[in-house]
């Protein structure tokens, strides 16, 4: 039986894509960088964690695999997660606006015996964004939840001028990679 470790409703739909069962678990991982921890690194330690603390809940179950990611826009060595309130929403696509940033995914698979790790890192850059087109992509509430206040999949869409990687890892969960990981596991 296959397992997501996550809450959120885009990797859902995603793992649906690829037209494989699987049963949604709820875990609640803080999302917490240690200082001077590498960008990458903490991503890959949060994705893990979250595998890890759905594995916890089903490790009787012969068979079980869990499946935990992590997303996280990352700007030189700025990592921007998810946005707190308005004002953080703005900062941060102030600061992507005009630029090229990191959309980073990074994917766990693991089992009570092995484990298997993929990261997805596309490019992304963004058109110029004026105070107004800041604020009315803010007040549609799309940033809340996501990783660097913007969804690709939504009406920030129009801002990505151009994307090099894999538009389903900025979304939350890399497709050609988790069916890399499920096919070898
Ligand atoms: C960049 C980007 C992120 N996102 C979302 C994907 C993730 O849900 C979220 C990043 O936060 P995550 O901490 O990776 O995931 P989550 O808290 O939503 O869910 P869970 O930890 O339970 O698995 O941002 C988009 O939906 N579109 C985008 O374009």
């Amino acid at each position: 039986m296959l397992y997501l470790a996550s809450q959120s409703p885009r990797r859902r739909q995603l793992l649906e894509q690829l037209g494989v069962q699987f049963t949604v678990l709820d875990v609640d991982v803080p999302e917490v960088r240690a200082i001077g921890e590498p960008a990458h690194d903490y991503i890959s330690r949060v994705a893990h964690e979250k595998a890890g603390a759905g594995l916890l809940q089903v490790i009787g179950n012969a068979g079980a695999r869990v499946l935990g990611a992590d997303t996280e826009v990352v700007l030189g060595d700025h990592v921007f997660g998810k946005p707190n309130d308005a004002a953080q929403a703005s900062a941060m696509l102030r600061e992507l606006a005009g630029r090229t940033h990191h959309a980073v995914t990074a994917v766990w698979l693991v089992d009570s015996g092995r484990e298997a790790r993929a990261i997805s890192v596309s490019e992304v850059t963004f058109a110029d964004l004026d105070e107004a087109a800041i604020a009315a992509y803010v007040a549609t509430g799309e940033p809340f939840g996501r990783a660097g206040g913007y969804a690709i999949q939504g009406r920030a869409g129009a801002f990505v001028r151009h994307l090099s990687g894999s538009y389903s890892g900025v979304m939350g969960l890399p497709l050609f990679e988790t069916a890399r990981l499920l096919r070898e596991f």
